[in-house]
C-alpha cells in the first residue's frame, strides 16, 4: 500500500494505559469513522453534519471532519492536483484513526475521488470500523444545485481541475451505504445513516 517512508526510524510507540475500548465503556458506546465520499455538491457536509446532530442529542461523542475546513488549518498546504488530494487523505485518515482511538464518533465529509486512497483509510482501521457512505447524486444535479458556484467556475476554467469535470471521481462500487441524495429528502438520508448504525450496534437497537 501507498505508505510513506518512515522518516522517524528511532522512535517507539507508546502504549497508553487509558486505551480506546477504557474510553468506549466510559462512553457508553463504541468509536466508528463514518466516512463520507462523493462529488462536490453531493451532499458530504449536510448529511455528516446533520447526522452529528442526530447523534449528538442521542449522548454520542461526536467529531465532523469536514474538506473545506480542514483545507483552512491541517492541510492549507495542499491543492487539488491528485498528488495533494492524496496526501490530504492520508493526513486525514490518519486524523480519524487517533479519534476512533480517542473514543470518538467521527464523520469525515471529504470528496475522497480515489479509491486506493479511500482503500487505505479502510485499511487503517481495525474491521468494521471504517464505514463508507457513497453520496450519490448525478454530476448535472450537483452542477444545477452549485452550491458554492465552483461548477460554474470550472466550467469557465476558472478552477483547474475540478473534480468531475477536469478531475476524476471514482465511484466505490461497495461501500456500506450509498445514499442517493437527489432522490431522498435530507431526514430520509439521515435515517439511513441512523438505521445502519443500529444494525452495526454503534447506536444501540431501539426499544
Ligand atoms: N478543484 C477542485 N475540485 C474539487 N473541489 C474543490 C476544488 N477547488 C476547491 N474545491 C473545494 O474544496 C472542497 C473539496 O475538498 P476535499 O478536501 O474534500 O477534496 S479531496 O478529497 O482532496 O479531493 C470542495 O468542497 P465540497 O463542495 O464540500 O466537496 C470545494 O468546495
Ligand atoms: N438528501 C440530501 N442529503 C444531503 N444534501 C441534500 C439532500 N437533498 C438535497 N440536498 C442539498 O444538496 C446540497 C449539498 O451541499 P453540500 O452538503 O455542501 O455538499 P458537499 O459537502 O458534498 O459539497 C445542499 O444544498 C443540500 O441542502
Amino acid at each position: 500500500m501507498n505508505k510513506q517512508p518512515d522518516k522517524s526510524p528511532n522512535t517507539v510507540w507508546h502504549r497508553a494505559t487509558v486505551t480506546r475500548q477504557r474510553r468506549e465503556q466510559k462512553n457508553a458506546h463504541k468509536s466508528a469513522v463514518l466516512w463520507f465520499t462523493g462529488l462536490s455538491g453531493s451532499g458530504k457536509s449536510t448529511l455528516a453534519h446533520a447526522v452529528e446532530e442526530d447523534l449528538h442529542q442521542y449522548g454520542l461523542n461526536t467529531f465532523v471532519l469536514d474538506g473545506d475546513n480542514v483545507r483552512h488549518g491541517l492541510c492549507s498546504d495542499l491543492g487539488f492536483s491528485d498528488k495533494d488530494r492524496k496526501e490530504n487523505i492520508r493526513r486525514i485518515s490518519e486524523t480519524a484513526k487517533l479519534l476512533l482511538e480517542a473514543g470518538v464518533i467521527t464523520l469525515t465529509a471529504f470528496i475522497s475521488p480515489f479509491k486506493t486512497e479511500r482503500a487505505i483509510a479502510r485499511s487503517l482501521m481495525p474491521d468494521g470500523d471504517f464505514i463508507e457512505i457513497h453520496c450519490f447524486c448525478p454530476l448535472p444535479v450537483c452542477e444545477q444545485r452549485d452550491v458554492k458556484g465552483l461548477y460554474k467556475k470550472a466550467r469557465l476554467g476558472e478552477i483547474k481541475e475540478f473534480t468531475g469535470i477536469s478531475s476524476p471521481y471514482e465511484e466505490p462500487e461497495n461501500p456500506d451505504l450509498r445514499i442517493d441524495t437527489n432522490l431522498l429528502t435530507l431526514e430520509e438520508s439521515v435515517q439511513q445513516v441512523i438505521s445502519l448504525l443500529r444494525a452495526r450496534n454503534i447506536l444501540p437497537a431501539k426499544e
